[in-house]
């Protein structure tokens, strides 16, 4: 079967064929876990059969003593970013956009003693800590959850904050591969003494769809590229204004211009595990980020709170936008 999955969407409209196309997977995702025909996943972890429940501890909810399906069975969309107050924002800036009543926002929090959560009728939002390991503990128990609910053709999100790249601070990057610390485009993971690497990559046309969405806002530039993802937020990162610093700002300088001239935009502390375990649930997924700096002209986050509490309303503007298009064509 001939299939035109690899197109860039242009103008704005959604392909249909692309919503259940399995080519799509093959291609783009390498080794993703194949939907069901609709649209809910399986996990491919045999172990878990032999479990008679499933706790998914930082959640504070299991397959046994919680209506899954009932409960998250309609998630469409799960978002997630570093802080709690975001997610919050989030969850009230969806359901103002969705015409979602009040009632029908549901605070999780309690159930969990690590992660804030909030469901929006199809929405998720859940907040993930900082930098990778917190991020994936809490990636795997909902993707966990997603597929124990039979939610069908889940897409993730990553809203986060990030330290741009000769752009402007206040810009968008939506990420187009993660890069690891030493420059390889994989998340590595050690696994019974030895490294994994998982390949790092973003779905090109999910990214093309944001963007055309994000192109509408004409008060910030949004752009596609690499994102670092360091397990650091200063030597990690290339800073000089951390605690220790072994390299001279030359140093910084160049391997800032290597980052750029391999087309990464942003850094920040997610990225790379963000695609690599979202494509190995063959889930598609997008990371948004918003600049809070130009590394290529200083390394401290300079802007006033006021600023910066704005500037991270980008990424939501531009999903809660996505969001809302996505059930406006399903209306038509
Ligand atoms: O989503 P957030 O704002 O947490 O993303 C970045 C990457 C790290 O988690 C954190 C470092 O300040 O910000
Ligand atoms: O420079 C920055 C800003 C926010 N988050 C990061 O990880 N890096």
């Amino acid at each position: 079967m001939k299939c035109d999955c690899d197109y860039i969407l242009t103008g704005g409209n959604w392909d249909p064929h692309y919503q259940n196309c399995s080519i799509i997977w093959s291609k783009n995702f390498g080794t993703a876990s194949p939907k069901n025909a609709d649209g809910t996943f399986n996990l491919t972890n045999k172990h878990l059969a032999k479990l008679d429940v499933d706790i998914l501890y930082h959640l504070g909810l299991d397959n046994k003593n919680y209506d899954l399906p009932k409960m998250f069975g309609d998630v469409k969309f799960v978002c997630m970013g570093g802080t709690k107050y975001r997610m919050k924002e989030l969850a009230k800036y969806v359901a103002n956009t969705l015409n979602i009543d009040c009632k029908d926002f549901i605070n999780l929090t309690k159930h969990s003693h690590r992660y804030a959560m909030y469901k929006v009728g199809p929405v998720l939002c859940v907040n993930h800590g900082i930098g990778i390991p917190s991020m994936t503990i809490l990636l795997q128990e909902v993707i966990k959850l997603l597929s124990y609910a039979k939610a069908k053709d889940p897409l993730i999100f990553r809203l986060g904050t990030s330290g741009g790249l000769d752009i402007p601070p206040g810009s968008v990057v939506i990420s187009s591969f993660g890069l690891n610390g030493t420059l390889e485009k994989s998340y590595d993971i050690p696994v019974l003494g030895k490294m994994k690497k998982i390949p790092s990559f973003f779905d090109n046309r999910l990214n093309q769809e944001l963007l055309y969405v994000a192109s509408e806002e004409k008060s910030f530039s949004t752009f596609i590229g690499g994102t670092m993802a360091a397990d650091d937020f200063y030597r990690g990162q290339a800073r000089l204004d951390g605690p220790f610093c072994d390299y001279t700002e030359e140093d910084k300088l160049s391997f800032i211009n290597t980052l750029l001239q391999m087309g990464v935009k942003n850094i920040e502390m997610e990225a790379t595990a963000f695609s690599a375990m979202t494509r190995e649930a063959g889930l598609r997924s997008a990371v948004v980020c918003v600049t809070f700096v130009n590394r290529l002209e200083g390394d401290q986050v300079t802007p006033t709170k006021a600023q910066l509490l704005e500037w991270q309303e980008r990424p939501m503007l531009v999903i809660a936008k996505y969001i809302s298009k996505y059930y406006e064509r399903l209306s038509k």
